[in-house]
């Protein structure tokens, strides 16, 4: 069994949920693997650097600057914050973006409506596992950064949640895998500001019906979609929490078809 677990920037930004989370993550049996995004200190850099923030659909538009303000921001910072408080936890961790070891590897989306600039798409050759088996073997945690590389020595900017979803498909070719997506709120809410009218399952034909209804919007839709998508290819549990909750089988959504 392997627990692949996902936290966003609201945890990220927020020290005492972070070392919540990270408590909680460690509690878990078996071999683990942790990726994360920080999208919410992206944008607080970004604006510090007299830069706007661009994101549609939940999708950030990332030009040159902005590549480097992210490159730096998850791939230094926010990584190397992570493993440490790992490692104040006695969990010993590395970092890599999806560049190191070639674990991740993407190209830049196409061009459709909207040109969203160093933006890397994944495939389903994108995930490299063979380093991660081996951090498996010799009981390290690998903490992976939502960085990733085209082969032709260009870094992009991917969706965190997208990496997870790909990772846990790959790892699910060898392993029974659990995608644990953790953000600051119970589950998929019916009501942003009402954390009880939260689904305890989502099926797609509700999800397309909220998203519809502009219930779900934002970094609610690709997190869903990547869900959907990893259940659908051999991921044996997904489920979107508060890691408060993440041993309580009801208090969640879990992704269903
Ligand atoms: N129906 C919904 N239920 C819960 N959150 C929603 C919903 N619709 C939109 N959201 C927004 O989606 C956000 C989570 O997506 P994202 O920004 O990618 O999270 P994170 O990076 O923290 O994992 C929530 O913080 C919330 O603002
Ligand atoms: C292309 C794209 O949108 N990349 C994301 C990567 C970070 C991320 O996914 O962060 P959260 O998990 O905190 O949302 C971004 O720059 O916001």
């Amino acid at each position: 069994m392997i627990n692949v677990v996902k936290i966003g920037g609201e945890i990220i930004d927020n020290k005492k949920l972070l070392i919540y989370s990270l408590k909680n993550f460690s509690k878990l049996d078996g071999s683990k693997i942790l990726v994360h995004g920080g999208g919410k200190i992206a944008d607080i850099f970004s604006k510090k650097m007299g830069y706007n923030n661009n994101i549609i659909n939940g999708r950030r538009i990332t030009d040159k600057t902005t590549l480097d303000i992210v490159v730096m921001t998850y791939s230094g910072l926010l990584n190397k914050r992570i493993v440490s408080k790992l490692q104040s936890l006695g969990l010993n961790s590395i970092g890599f973006s999806g560049a190191d070891g070639n674990i991740v590897k993407s190209y830049k989306r196409p061009i459709k409506d909207i040109d969203y600039g160093y933006v890397g798409n994944l495939n389903i050759n994108s995930i490299n596992t063979d380093l991660i088996k081996y951090m498996f073997k010799i009981g390290i945690i690998p903490v992976l950064s939502p960085i990733t590389h085209d082969g032709n020595g260009n870094l992009l900017n991917t969706n965190a949640d997208t990496i997870a979803s790909y990772l846990s498909i790959s790892l699910s070719k060898e392993y029974k895998v659990i995608l644990s997506y953790f953000f600051n709120k119970i589950g998929v809410l019916n009501h942003l500001n009402d954390e009880k009218s939260y689904y305890s399952k989502i099926e797609e034909n509700l999800f397309k019906k909220l998203k519809n209804k502009n219930i779900i919007n934002k970094g609610m839709i690709p997190k869903l979609e990547n869900a959907f998508y990893a259940l659908k290819n051999g991921v044996y549990k997904v489920t979107i929490s508060h890691p408060n909750y993440l041993n309580n089988p009801t208090k969640k959504t879990i992704i269903c078809l």
